[in-house]
């Protein structure tokens, strides 16, 4: 039996290959998992549990099937969708978990996260962080008309394609110091996380290391975690609609 991670679905309506790639991991590889962690950026945006968006109900029955399998889900927010709230999780049957998150798999000390707190050097984006998670600032978000959040999500999504085409790797990637302060402080072996899109296991000193989920497009990507192993998975999955 493993533990499963995922991060960076970025489901959204416009990409139906993603979806279906997703819905497809749902129903198959992750029905044989003791737990599924969800770290972030399942969707591509989000502006409040109340946004009727189709694909929104879609995930969450399909997400249900784990619940009525007795696989515990797990999900810790991403920078996409902090406003993921505990409504929608619930109806999905995960757990919202805060981050970082230490945990014990099998006897070995694993700390979860999204990624994007580790990534210090990008001080742009980190005073954005800082802002959209003013509880106060939230709530007056999420008491904005549904049409206006809409408008102001699509402005900042667009924004945020532009900025980050300019950026550059290095602001982009962790913050090495950021990563071994926080493996310090939490004592763990491993780290896991996302946010980056840049799949890798990297060897840390005192045998410790540092697993990066990749992000997901006409491929998904996968943590596993057993008694005896960490593997980063990469799968492609075909579908076919039969129109
Ligand atoms: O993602 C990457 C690479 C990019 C990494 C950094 N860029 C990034 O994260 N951008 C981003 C994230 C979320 C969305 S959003 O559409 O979901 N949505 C926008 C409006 N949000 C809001 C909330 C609050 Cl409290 C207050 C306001 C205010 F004040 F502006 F009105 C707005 C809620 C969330 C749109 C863009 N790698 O994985
Ligand atoms: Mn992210």
């Amino acid at each position: 039996m493993s533990t499963l991670f995922i991060s960076d679905i970025h489901l959204c309506a416009q990409n139906s290959a993603t979806t279906a790639s997703f819905l497809h991991f749902l129903r198959n590889r992750a029905l044989d998992a003791q737990a599924l962690y969800i770290l972030g950026d399942l969707f591509e945006t989000w502006i409040g549990d109340d946004d009727p968006n189709p694909l929104h109900h879609e995930i969450s029955v399909a997400l249900q099937i784990l619940g009525q399998r007795c696989i515990p889900c797990y999900f810790i927010h991403g920078n996409r969708d902090f406003l993921l709230g505990k409504r929608y999780a619930i109806t999905c049957g995960m757990t919202l978990l805060s981050a970082p998150q230490v945990m014990q798999l099998d006897g070995l000390s694993v700390v979860i996260l999204h990624g994007d707190t580790l990534c210090t050097d990008d001080s742009e984006y980190q005073n954005f962080r800082r802002l959209v998670h003013q509880r106060w600032r939230q709530r007056l978000f999420l008491s904005l008309p549904l049409p206006l959040r809409l408008r102001i999500a699509n402005r900042m999504r667009a924004k945020s394609l532009h900025v980050n085409a300019i950026k550059t790797y290095d602001i982009m990637d962790v913050n090495t110091q950021a990563v071994m302060t926080l493996m310090a402080h939490t004592g763990a072996k491993v780290m896991i996380h996302g946010h980056t899109h840049l799949p890798a296991i990297h060897r840390l000193p005192g045998a410790r290391c540092r697993v990066v989920l990749g992000a997901w497009h006409r491929h998904g990507s996968v943590i596993e975690v057993t008694a005896t192993s960490v593997k980063l998975c990469e799968f492609s999955v075909k579908t076919t609609d039969y129109s």
